[in-house]
C-alpha cells in the first residue's frame, strides 16, 4: 500500500463514497488537507452548567441520570415526541423533550449519566433537546458548526473531520520554519488545527487561530517577497532622463497636474535615476490620474535613451491608453507602438521588429507583450496597470526575459486605495506612492438607489442626458469570469428595450461573448462619441476613460462586489460635467441593503473598500479578487495587521539571512513558492 498523504483524497476515508465526495467538492474541499482546513463559523457550548445559573431560553449542556425510559408518542402522521426525565445537580428533576428524532429512545437507558445540550424552557422545567451528547464530547467544551451544503449534513462534516484526524494526523506538515514557532510561541500546526475544530477550551482556540493566521501571512508575505528580493539583488538601469524636457513637457499638458500627481512623479523618478532597481505601486482612487503618471515615467525613460513597455488586461485598455499617449505627446515626433493578439501579423511584425533594432522606444499592450518572440533592444521600464490582474509568474516574466546585466525599473499601479500602513503589508517590499486626490473640477458622481420597479424614474434621466448629448453606460453583472447565456441574453433583452425606448440614438452591446473585433468596434464607437449608450457586461470596468460619458447604470447592483461597483462608477466623472449613477437592485439581505447604501453615501475608494472588507469578511466571491486585495482563508487584514506586520519582518529577515532555517526547511519553501506544493 502506498503511503499515507495529507494531500489524498477524502474518498480515501470511509464512509465517503462519489456522491458525498461531490458535496464536499462544492465546499470547496477534496483533499484531506482542504478537510481540515475547513473551518468551523461558529461553536455552540457544551460546557456542562448548573441549573441554578441558567436563563429562561438559554442553550445549555446539562447532565445528569437518565431517571425514566424514554416515551415516544407519535402525533400529525410522522411527528414525534420523545420524553424523558433527567436527574440534574443535587435533587432537581428536569423533563428533556426531543421532536421528531425517535431513534435516540434506543441511546438513552435509566441509570445512565447522560448529557443533553439543548434550550430551557424555565416555565415548564423543560430541556428542549438538540443534541445527545456522546462519549466522544465528553470533556469538550464546544461542539463545530460548519458552512454545510444541500445533502452534506453537519453530522457527516463532523464524522469525516474527526476521522481525517484519527487516520492522518501524522502526515500534517508543519512548513513553517520551527525557529518561528518557538520564538512566537505558536503551537505546532497539528494540534492547531484539531483545536479550531474541537476546542478544548477559549484560551486553546486562541492560540490555534495565532497559528493559523500566522501560517497564512508568513505564506503569503514568502511568495511576495521572495520574487521581489531576487530582483532587488541585482544593479538596477539607472535612467539618467532629461529633466528640462520632461519639465517642458508637463507645462505643455492641458490641466496642471495635481499636487499628489507631481509627488508621485517625483518619487518614481527619483528612483529611475538610483542605481537600484525601482521597485514601486503607485495607488491612486479612480479617475485620479495614475495612467498620466504612468505616461510621463516612461517618457522620462525614453528621454534617457531607454524603451519602456506598459502591460494592461485587456485588449481595450491597452488600445486606449496607446491612443491617448500619442495624443498627450502629440506635439513631439513619438509613436506609441501597440502590442495585442488580435492585429494583423504585418502590423504585429513590424511592431516586433522596431522593438527589437530599439527603433521603437514605447509600447503598450496585453498578454501579448509576453509572449516569448517579443525582443527589446534596451527596456529600461516597465509598467503594470491593473497588476492584480496579472499574476506574479507573469508580472516577473516582463522583467526577467529581457533583463541583461542589470536589473529593469518596475512600476505596477492599482486602483484601489488602502491605508498605507496597510499597503506596506500587502505589498511586499514595494515603495508605495499614493495619488489622494482627484484633478480639478471634478464633481461628486450622484448616486442614486433605485428598485427595479423604479426604472421609468431613470429611463426619464437617461433621456435628459442623452439629449444633453452626453453618453451612458448601462451595465449588467455577469455570473462568473466565463460570461454564461443567460447573461448575454440579459444584455441583449435590456438592448431591445432600449433600443425601443430610444430609437433616435445609437446603441451598442459589449460582452465576452462577442468576437474581438466587434468588442473593439463598439468600444471605439463609444469612445468617438457615434455611439451614445453602451449596453455592457463588466468589460467596461477596468480603466475605461470617456469624459463624455456622464452617467453609468447598474443593473441588479447587489451582485456585484463594492469594489466593484465603485470602479465601475468610476467609469462617469471623469470630467467637470456632473455626473450620475444609478443603482438598480433589489437586495434582500440586511448586507446587501448596508452594501448598496455605503455606495450612495461615500465615493471614497479606501473607505469602500474598508467597509467592503467588515461587511464581507473575507471569502466572498466577488469583491476582493478584482479589487486586488489579497483573500485570506481565515486571516483578517484589518484584524489581524498586528501579527500581519510580524510575519512580513520575519520573512524580510529570513530572505538575508536564511541561515536560520535548516537546509530542509528552506527547500520546503522554496519548493512551495515556485508552486509545486499544493497550497491549502
Ligand atoms: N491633473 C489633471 N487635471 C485634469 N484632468 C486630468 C488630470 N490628470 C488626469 N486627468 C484626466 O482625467 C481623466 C482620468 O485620468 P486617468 O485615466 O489617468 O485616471 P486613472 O487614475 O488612471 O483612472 P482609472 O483608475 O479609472 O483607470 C483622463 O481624462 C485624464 O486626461
Amino acid at each position: 500500500m502506498s503511503e499515507k498523504s495529507w494531500d489524498d483524497s477524502i474518498t480515501l476515508l470511509p464512509g465517503i463514497g462519489p456522491k458525498s465526495a461531490e458535496r464536499f467538492g462544492e465546499l470547496g474541499i477534496e483533499t484531506i488537507r482542504n478537510l481540515m482546513y475547513h473551518f468551523p463559523f461558529r461553536y455552540e457550548d457544551i460546557q456542562e452548567r448548573d441549573i441554578k445559573t441558567i436563563l429562561d431560553q438559554e442553550k445549555v449542556t446539562l447532565k445528569g441520570t437518565v431517571v425514566t425510559p424514554p416515551v415516544v408518542n407519535y402525533f400529525g402522521g410522522r411527528k414525534s415526541r420523545l420524553v424523558f426525565q433527567l436527574a440534574v445537580g443535587d435533587s432537581d428533576v428536569i423533563q428533556v423533550v426531543f421532536f421528531n428524532q425517535p431513534y435516540l429512545a434506543k441511546q438513552i437507558e435509566v441509570g445512565d449519566t447522560q448529557g443533553v445540550y439543548g434550550k430551557w424552557q424555565s416555565d415548564r422545567q423543560n430541556l428542549l433537546g438538540m443534541k445527545l451528547l456522546k462519549a466522544q464530547d465528553e470533556g469538550a467544551a464546544f461542539d463545530p458548526v460548519y458552512h454545510a451544503t444541500k445533502g452534506l449534513k453537519q453530522s457527516m462534516i463532523v464524522k469525516a473531520i474527526r476521522q481525517a484526524f484519527a487516520d492522518y494526523s501524522t502526515c500534517i506538515q508543519d512548513r513553517l520554519p520551527a525557529f518561528l514557532n518557538e520564538k512566537y510561541r505558536l503551537m505546532p500546526l497539528k494540534d492547531a488545527l484539531y483545536q479550531m475544530h474541537f476546542p478544548e477550551d477559549d484560551a486553546a482556540h486562541h492560540q490555534a487561530e495565532r497559528k493559523i493566521i500566522f501560517d497564512e501571512f508568513f505564506f503569503y508575505q514568502w511568495r511576495l517577497q521572495q520574487a521581489s528580493f531576487q530582483q532587488r539583488q541585482h544593479t538596477g538601469i539607472e535612467v539618467h532622463y532629461d529633466v528640462d524636457d520632461l519639465k517642458q513637457l508637463i507645462q505643455a499638458l492641458p490641466y496642471e497636474l495635481t499636487n499628489a500627481q507631481k509627488q508621485a512623479v517625483n518619487e518614481i523618478c527619483y528612483d529611475l535615476l538610483a542605481p537600484y532597481p525601482m521597485q514601486r505601486m503607485l495607488q491612486g482612487d479612480v479617475g485620479s490620474g495614475k495612467t498620466l503618471v504612468a505616461f510621463l515615467a516612461l517618457y522620462a525613460t525614453l528621454t534617457a535613451g531607454y524603451q519602456g513597455a506598459m502591460m494592461v488586461p485587456t485588449e481595450i485598455l491597452a488600445k486606449q491608453h496607446a491612443q491617448a499617449f500619442n495624443e498627450t505627446f502629440a506635439s513631439l515626433d513619438l509613436q506609441c507602438e501597440l502590442l495585442v493578439s488580435h492585429m494583423p501579423s504585418k502590423e504585429k511584425e513590424r511592431v516586433l521588429a522596431n522593438l527589437a533594432s530599439g527603433e521603437s522606444s514605447v509600447v503598450i499592450g496585453t498578454h501579448a507583450l509576453i509572449q516569448d518572440q517579443v525582443q527589446f533592444a534596451n527596456l529600461g521600464l516597465v509598467v503594470i496597470d491593473e497588476q492584480h490582474r496579472f499574476g506574479v509568474r507573469q508580472r516577473h516574466k516582463l522583467l526577467s526575459a529581457h533583463q541583461k546585466d542589470k536589473a529593469i525599473n518596475l512600476l505596477q499601479m492599482t486602483a484601489t486605495p488602502i491605508p498605507r500602513s496597510l499597503a506596506l503589508s500587502i505589498y511586499g517590499e514595494m515603495s508605495v506612492s499614493t495619488i489622494d486626490e482627484l484633478p480639478k473640477g471634478r464633481q461628486p458622481i450622484q448616486t442614486k438607489l433605485a428598485k427595479a420597479s423604479q426604472i421609468n424614474v431613470v429611463y426619464q434621466h437617461m433621456e435628459e442626458e442623452l439629449a444633453k448629448g452626453h453618453q451612458i453606460y448601462y451595465v449588467l453583472p455577469l455570473i462568473d469570469q466565463s460570461e454564461n447565456l443567460a447573461d448575454i441574453d440579459n444584455v441583449n433583452e435590456v438592448y431591445e428595450r432600449l433600443a425601443q425606448r430610444f430609437p433616435q440614438y445609437n446603441i451598442g452591446v459589449l460582452h465576452g461573448q462577442l468576437d474581438k473585433e466587434s468588442q473593439t468596434e463598439a468600444m471605439e464607437c463609444f469612445v468617438t462619441g457615434q455611439m451614445q449608450l453602451l449596453v455592457a457586461t463588466t468589460m467596461v470596468e477596468v480603466g475605461v476613460n470617456v469624459p463624455n460619458a456622464t452617467m453609468i447604470v447598474i443593473q441588479s447592483a447587489e451582485r456585484f462586489g463594492l469594489a466593484q461597483l465603485h470602479q465601475l462608477r468610476g467609469r462617469v466623472g471623469r470630467s467637470d460635467l456632473p455626473s450620475y449613477c444609478y443603482l438598480i437592485g433589489d437586495p434582500t439581505t440586511d448586507q446587501g441593503k448596508a452594501r448598496l447604501k455605503i455606495m450612495a453615501e461615500s465615493q471614497d475608494g479606501f473607505y469602500i473598500s474598508q467597509e467592503d472588507m467588515k461587511i464581507r469578511g473575507s471569502g466572498e466571491i466577488f469583491g476582493q479578487a478584482q479589487s486586488g486585495i489579497p483573500e485570506f482563508h481565515y486571516a483578517n487584514l484589518l484584524e489581524d495587521q498586528v501579527i500581519l506586520k510580524v510575519a512580513r519582518k520575519e520573512v524580510q529577515q529570513l530572505l538575508r539571512h536564511p541561515e536560520q532555517m535548516t537546509e530542509a526547511e528552506l527547500e520546503t519553501l522554496m519548493a512551495w513558492s515556485q508552486g509545486q506544493m499544493i497550497e491549502i
